[in-house]
C-alpha cells in the first residue's frame, strides 16, 4: 500500500466536473480531482500530441550530473533546461520553441480561482509537457526557475499518478502523497509556490481507455 491520501478511486469512471472534493495538502496547494472532463481531457491531450511532434518536440532532458530524466518533456513559450529558459530548444534540435496559445492560460487561471475561490489574472505564458512512459518518474525538486510567484498548475492526463507533494526546506519528509488521475488539476502556489515535489510512481494501464494513452502526460502551466 503506498500512503495516498483518499485512495485510489476507479480510473474507468467517468466522475464528471467537480464531483470530488479538493484537497489541501499543504498551505497554498490544492488538488482539485476531476476538474476536466473527458472532452477537455482529449483536447488537451490532441494539443499535447502536436506539441510533441518536431521541431522542438518531445526531448530528453539530460541533467548537469550527467543523468537523464526518464520523463521527456516538451515546452511551449520559453524551453526548460536545467536550470533556466530559454527561446529555442537549447539542449534539444535547437528549434524555437512553440507559442504558448492562451487558452491553457485560461484553464490555469480558471484552476487557481477555484482551488483558491478568488480572482486570478496572473499572465501564464509557459506550459512544460512531460510525458512519463513505462517506468518513467520524477524525483524530488522546486520549480524555481520563474521570476514569477504566480501559482504553477499541473493538469494530468492519462494513467493516475502518486504526486508526492513536500515542503520548502528540502526533498525530505514531511510530505503527502496524492494520487492525480486524468482530469485532475493541482494547484501549489503562496506559501507552497517553491515546495519540493516530484512524481515517485506511474501507475501502468489506470488511464481511461477512450484517451488511447499509455502512460501519463503532466502539463504544467506556469508564468515566467
Ligand atoms: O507532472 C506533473 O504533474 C508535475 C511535473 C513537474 O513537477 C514539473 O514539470 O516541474
Ligand atoms: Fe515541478
Amino acid at each position: 500500500m503506498d500512503g495516498v491520501t483518499g485512495g485510489f478511486r476507479d480510473g474507468s469512471a467517468d466522475d464528471g466536473l467537480f464531483s470530488l472534493p479538493a484537497t489541501k495538502p499543504a498551505p497554498g496547494a490544492v488538488h482539485l480531482p476531476g476538474h476536466l472532463d473527458r472532452a477537455a481531457q482529449r483536447e488537451l491531450l490532441d494539443a499535447c500530441r502536436a506539441w510533441a511532434r518536431p521541431p522542438a518536440g518531445l526531448r530528453t532532458v539530460r541533467m548537469p550530473g550527467g543523468g537523464k530524466m526518464t520523463a521527456r518533456q516538451v515546452c511551449l513559450g520559453r524551453h526548460w533546461y536545467p536550470y533556466g529558459y530559454a527561446r529555442t530548444a537549447v539542449d534539444g534540435d535547437g528549434a524555437p520553441v512553440k507559442p504558448f496559445p492562451e487558452w491553457p492560460g485560461e484553464w490555469a487561471r480558471r484552476a487557481v480561482e477555484r482551488a483558491y475561490g478568488e480572482p486570478c489574472t496572473a499572465g501564464y505564458d509557459i506550459a512544460l509537457v512531460n510525458f512519463c512512459g513505462e517506468g518513467a518518474r520524477m524525483g524530488m525538486h522546486r520549480d524555481a526557475d520563474e521570476r514569477s510567484d504566480a501559482p504553477v498548475v499541473s493538469f494530468s492526463l492519462g494513467d493516475t499518478c502518486v504526486f508526492r507533494f513536500g515542503n520548502t526546506a528540502g526533498r525530505g519528509r514531511p510530505w503527502t502523497d496524492v494520487g492525480l488521475r486524468s482530469g485532475d488539476a493541482f494547484v501549489f502556489g503562496g506559501p507552497s509556490r517553491l515546495a519540493h515535489h516530484g512524481v515517485p510512481r506511474v501507475r501502468a494501464g489506470t488511464a481511461p481507455p477512450v484517451l488511447g494513452l499509455r502512460g501519463r502526460v503532466g502539463v504544467t502551466v506556469r508564468e515566467r
